[in-house]
């Protein structure tokens, strides 16, 4: 395995070195034949004079543009609408890729890991940084399978704009819901790109509809495409009234010409575009005062004579009040309409300062910066990608991480271009950065310059607080980490290949964790087996394979298995006496409880004192009991299920001078579970909402089959020529669907699940599964 090329002698001053960061050799391969095509692998570069010159554009301009000039945009769309294709032209156009990749032969630069390279599937996202027109822009692939959404939210979280694409032939599709709605929860300015105009049944009128009604957001059409499906070949600028035209001859879609539209050759297009143009002037002027104002005083008359360049910063304006979402169109795959993307990110969507990011008061100048990504590199160690919201970040910087309150040391400082990182002196505010050296920071985590940094940040915030009457914890608030991990729905004992292999396969854990805490890793405690916790059956087997390619470990996994939960229908008091001597030591406590439903849909208890718990016990003792009352409720008496929806009311307490706080917590413990086993119980499982696009032709076995899987079908729509069969799926009936779905329909549909809700099971399934557990049947 090659690793660290480094290319050395680089002329600018500021520059000490290049490195070719590969993961492995597959990388290296990909990456040097964009680079460099004729160079045999592990030459020496510094001899090869104007790679840098050709191959990373300007470097001393990449480093610390004017904040104003940077946008930070992720890609979101729904599984196969061409996130990465799009990617790779962009990377191609901007000028850092040689050639395009193409994810059909698996060989794209973002789509990095060997997994995503087989499954044509993009799961971890990857920071890009290039230069488009004198911006710098950081783009991050986000992923598209809803396995994968935790990855989706943490890369929002960094974002100051996004770039939705949608299928032009499907328009609006469930995943597209499910990222538009975590980015309205960020408040995430976008614009969205129609794909595959190219496509057989790609309609543009279709999928801005579809953006009207299923998003519920105006779209603000600044193209119209010329073409559409098999004539598709360029696109309207209605902003401009220019047609953008892709030369049939080139074959890498480099060349195009803008034309402005006359009258003479374009008559018909020309009077479509120009009420185009004058619908999307009274649009933007309903939604922006300040242009509403302009037009009327100055261009009521003749809406042409209004310059494109007013109009461009008015749909900024609204593209960052969120108020309207402009629209453009094109074809990735045939490469037509992403150069006027690219210049659609850098006109519409906002610089890292327009944004309004709250905690920055409390930081000032300070620097603050969240974790949103942790790599691990066999030869450097954790890579961790941060986003910069203040401050500044140099190499052999100490920094304090507030969520592990440790402080580390930074040793270098990268720009994380795709397969190459370039090592840099520093990065200020509004930047991605990829730093090596960070070991015990993990994904989410917010770093500072010094502890006391955070404190005087903490305490800001806290006199804001006051000022403003908050009840909240203010000091909770410097911290920026506060990605909701969902619940894993799936789990499967995980076996190293010996004994002597456990510490190693828990060290790969420990690593993919620091990477992905949608990941979670329990012990069993009854069988001591390593029990794997994940998102959906692609997560569990994404995992196993990076175990085994990266960290050589063939594991084995067992049986994949649905999460159920536990939870209890009546109010039940028990009580508990633990008396035991250890040495000369006498502990002994008594506790009494009572557990009752609730409806909380958590599976974190409520936890209740009785009034006559005197202050001072519960001062010594409160930690000791609410362990003992969390470690109960993780392990249901039904399936050793969490236990949710339940409250948990310690009703008296006496404990022996001298018990220690682990033998109070064991009582408790033992007393939760005793009443919780004298309860009626109920077994909860995963109810997932399920959406399934499929050729009109194969509706019928497609529902008959859902109708054995106790489906329960809400809605069927016509989309185009498929049918999309909109409803909810037990779990446990839908386990390994995609390979029975691809043989019923011929591979021609496809599908969406995420988790809905925990449903009570009915009684004969609860038996069977009761039963089947205990090797009944
Ligand atoms: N006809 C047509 N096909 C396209 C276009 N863009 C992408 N595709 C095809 O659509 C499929 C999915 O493309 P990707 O770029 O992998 O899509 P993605 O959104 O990154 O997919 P995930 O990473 O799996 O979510 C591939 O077969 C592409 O060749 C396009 O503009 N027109």
């Amino acid at each position: 395995m090659l690793s660290n090329l480094r290319i050395c002698a680089v002329s600018h001053q500021t520059i000490s070195s290049v490195h070719i960061n590969n993961i492995c050799c597959y990388k290296v391969r990909a990456s040097l034949k964009r680079l460099k095509p004729h160079v045999p692998l592990g030459r020496n570069y510094s001899s090869l004079p104007g790679l840098i010159g050709n191959d990373i554009k300007s470097l001393h301009s990449i480093i610390n543009p004017p904040i104003a000039k940077i946008r930070n945009i992720g890609i979101m769309a729904h599984i196969d609408a061409g996130k990465t294709t799009t990617t790779e032209r962009i990377l191609y156009y901007s000028g850092y890729t040689r050639s395009l990749g193409d994810v059909d032969d698996g060989d794209t630069v973002t789509d990095f890991m060997a997994q995503e390279r087989e499954r044509g599937i993009t799961i971890q996202s990857a920071a890009v940084t290039f230069d488009w027109k004198g911006y710098r822009v950081n783009l991050i692939d986000t992923p598209g399978h809803v396995d994968f959404t935790l990855e989706v939210e943490r890369c929002l979280r960094v974002l100051d704009g996004a770039v939705a694409i949608f299928d032009a032939s499907a328009g609006v599709e469930a995943q597209t819901l499910t990222v538009w709605r975590q980015a309205d929860k960020h408040n995430i300015p976008r614009i969205c790109f129609l794909n595959k105009m190219d496509k057989t049944g790609a309609s543009f009128k279709y999928a801005v509809e579809s953006i009207r009604e299923k998003l519920k957001a105006k779209p603000l059409l600044l193209q119209l495409p010329i073409g559409e499906a098999k004539t598709f070949k360029g696109v309207v600028d209605v902003v401009t009234k220019e047609k953008l035209l892709w030369n049939s001859n080139s074959n890498d879609g480099k060349d195009f010409e803008r034309k402005p539209l006359l009258e003479m050759s374009d008559p018909e297009l020309l009077k479509e575009t120009t009420e185009a143009r004058n619908a999307l002037i009274e649009q933007v002027a309903d939604l922006d005062d300040e242009f509403a104002d302009l037009v009327l005083e100055e261009f009521s008359e003749n809406f042409d004579l209004l310059p494109a360049e007013k109009l461009q910063t008015a749909i900024h304006r609204v593209t960052l009040a969120q108020t309207a979402v402009p629209v453009l169109c094109g074809s990735a795959l045939k490469n037509k309409g992403i150069q006027p993307l690219l210049d659609a990110v850098t006109v519409y969507l906002p610089s890292p300062e327009e944004r309004n990011y709250e905690f920055l008061q409390w930081y000032k100048d300070d620097l603050c910066a969240l974790a949103f990504k942790v790599l691990h590199d066999k030869q450097r160690g954790p890579l961790v990608f941060m986003r910069i919201y203040s401050g500044t970040i140099k190499p052999q910087l100490a920094i304090h991480n507030v969520n592990g309150n440790c402080t580390e040391r930074i040793s270098r400082l990268l720009l994380p271009f795709a397969d190459q990182h370039v090592e840099i002196p520093s990065l200020t505010a509004g930047n991605i950065a990829l730093t090596v050296g960070l070991k015990h920071t993990a994904t989410g985590d917010t770093i500072v310059s010094s502890k006391s940094s955070a404190l005087a940040a903490a305490r800001r915030a806290e006199r804001e607080g006051e000022k403003k009457h908050r009840q909240n914890n203010e000091a909770e608030r410097v911290l920026l980490a506060g990605v909701e991990i969902p619940e894993p729905v799936f789990f499967c004992t995980i076996e190293p290949p010996s004994v002597s292999k456990q510490p190693d396969l828990e060290h790969a854990l420990k690593c993919l964790q620091r990477e992905d805490p949608s990941l979670k890793v329990r012990l069993d405690p009854d069988s001591g087996q390593t029990v794997l916790c994940g998102m959906g059956e692609l997560h569990i087997e994404i995992i196993h394979d990076r175990i085994k390619r990266e960290y050589g470990l063939e594991t084995y996994l067992g049986p994949l298995q649905v999460a159920y939960r536990e939870t209890i229908l009546n109010s039940v008091r028990a009580t508990d006496t633990l008396d035991r001597t250890l040495g000369d030591k006498r502990h002994l406590v008594t506790v009494e409880v009572e557990a009752r439903p609730t409806e909380t849909s958590s599976v974190t208890p409520v936890i209740e004192y009785a009034e006559s718990i005197s202050e001072g016990l519960l001062k010594v003792s409160k930690e000791a009991i609410e362990s003992g009352i969390h470690s109960a409720c993780l392990q249901g008496p039904l399936l050793g299920s969490p236990v949710q929806d339940v409250a948990i009311t310690v009703y008296s307490l006496t404990i022996h001078p001298g018990t220690s706080t682990t033998m109070i917590s064991a009582c408790v413990s033992r007393c939760v579970q005793k009443a919780l086993k004298k309860a009626d119980k109920q077994v909860l499982e995963p109810l997932m909402n399920l959406e399934v696009t499929v050729a009109r032709d194969y509706l019928s076995p497609v529902l008959a089959d859902l109708a054995q899987r106790r489906g329960n079908i809400q809605e069927i729509q016509t989309r185009q020529d498929n049918k999309v069969v909109i409803g909810f799926v037990p779990l446990a009936d839908i386990m390994g669907y995609s390979t029975v779905l691809r043989t019923l329909t011929s591979g021609s549909a496809t599908f969406a699940l995420e988790l809905s809700t925990y449903q009570a099971m009915n009684s004969q399934d609860q038996n069977t599964l009761l039963n089947r557990r205990s090797g009944l049947t």
